[in-house]
C-alpha cells in the first residue's frame, strides 16, 4: 500500500514512525508538507519523500491522509479538488465532517465520498494510542481494512457507524491525553506540597498512572471494584475519594468531556459553512 500524508506535523510524523516499525516501506510513503524545515525534517527522520505541493507522483497513492490542523483542511484541499481517481482518503482533523471534505475534495456537483474519518491520540508516538473511526457507507470492507491497518500500526482501533459519535471519540480519547496529563500534574504537585523533590514526586505520579492503567488494561474487574480493592474501610483512599466526591471532581470531568464534544461539532459546523 503506497501513502500519502497532507501535512507533516506531529501526529503525521507518529503514524509514519508507527508504520515503518511495522514494517510499512519508507519508499511506500510520502508527505506533502508546506514547510521547508518540516519537508527536511520528515526526509532525514523517516527516509520518506517529502514535497511542497501535490505534484502527481503524491497522488499515486492508495491511501491520502489528512492530516493538517482542521482550521487549514478547506485551503490544503483547494489544490486537490477533482484531481483523485480512486485514492482511499482517511481524514485525522477533529471536527470536520466527511461531507464537508468530501464536497472540498469532489469535482463541482460530484462530491467524493471514498473517505474515512478517523481520530487517533498522541501515545500514537509510542505505538500506544488508540483511534477511533468512521467510514462513508461507500467506502467497501478493502477500504475499511485499509485504514484499519494504517491506524492499527499506531495501536488499537474501534469502529462506529454513526459519524456523531467521532465527536465523542475526540472527546474521550483523542483529547484525553491531556486529562490524564493534567492529572499527573495535580499529584506531582501534591507529592512536591508533601515534600518530595520534582524528580521523586513526578516519578510517583507517573508510575501510578502506568501501573494502574496497566492493571486495568490487564484485568477483568472493572475500575470500580479495582478502585474498591484500593479503598480499605477507614483508610486513607477513602479520605481521598470522599474529598474528591465533595468536590463534584467525577462530574467535573463528565462535564469537561462534554464541553469537548460540542467543541468539535462546533468546530465541524463552523469551519464546513462554507
Ligand atoms: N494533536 C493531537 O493530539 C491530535 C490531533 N489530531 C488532528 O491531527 C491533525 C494534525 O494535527 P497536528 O499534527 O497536531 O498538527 P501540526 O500543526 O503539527 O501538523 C500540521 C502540518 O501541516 C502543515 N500544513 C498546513 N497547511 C498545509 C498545506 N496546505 N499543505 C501541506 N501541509 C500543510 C503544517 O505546516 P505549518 O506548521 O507550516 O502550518 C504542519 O506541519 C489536526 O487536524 C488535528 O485535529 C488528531 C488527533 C490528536
Ligand atoms: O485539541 C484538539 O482540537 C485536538 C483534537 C484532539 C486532540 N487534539
Amino acid at each position: 500500500m503506497n501513502i500519502t500524508f497532507l501535512g507533516g506535523g506531529n501526529m503525521a510524523s507518529a503514524l509514519i514512525g508507527g508504520l515503518l516499525e511495522r514494517g510499512f516501506a519508507a519508499a511506500g510513503i510520502q508527505v506533502i508538507e508546506l514547510g521547508a524545515e518540516g519537508r527536511e525534517r520528515l526526509t532525514a527522520r523517516f527516509g520518506v519523500r517529502a514535497v511542497a505541493a501535490a505534484d502527481a507522483t503524491a497522488l499515486a497513492c492508495d491511501a491520502l491522509v489528512l492530516a493538517v490542523k482542521p482550521q487549514q483542511m478547506k485551503a490544503a484541499l483547494a489544490p486537490l479538488a477533482g484531481r483523485l481517481s480512486n485514492q482511499l482518503v482517511i481524514s485525522i482533523a477533529a471536527g470536520l465532517r466527511l461531507a464537508d471534505l468530501g464536497r472540498w475534495l469532489g469535482a463541482p456537483g460530484a462530491p467524493y465520498t471514498r473517505l474515512v474519518r478517523c481520530m487517533p491520540n498522541t501515545p500514537a508516538l509510542i505505538g500506544a494510542g488508540v483511534t477511533g473511526l468512521y467510514a462513508d457507507p461507500s467506502v467497501d470492507a478493502a477500504g475499511r481494512a485499509a485504514a484499519g491497518r494504517i491506524l492499527a500500526a499506531v495501536g488499537s482501533t474501534v469502529w462506529t457507524d454513526d459519524e456523531e459519535q467521532m465527536d465523542a471519540v475526540t472527546a474521550i480519547s483523542g483529547s484525553g491525553p491531556a486529562y490524564v496529563f493534567h492529572f499527573i500534574e495535580a499529584l506531582e504537585a501534591a507529592g512536591r506540597a508533601l515534600g518530595f523533590d520534582e524528580a521523586g514526586a513526578r516519578r510517583l505520579a507517573i508510575d501510578t498512572v502506568l501501573g494502574a492503567a496497566r492493571l486495568a488494561a490487564g484485568s477483568e474487574d472493572a475500575p470500580a471494584v479495582l478502585r474498591q480493592n484500593v479503598t480499605s474501610k477507614g483508610g486513607t483512599t477513602e479520605a481521598a475519594l470522599a474529598s474528591l466526591a465533595a468536590a463534584g471532581w467525577h462530574d467535573e470531568l463528565v462535564t469537561a468531556v462534554h464541553a469537548a464534544a460540542a467543541r468539535g461539532r462546533a468546530l465541524g459546523a463552523e469551519l464546513g459553512r462554507d
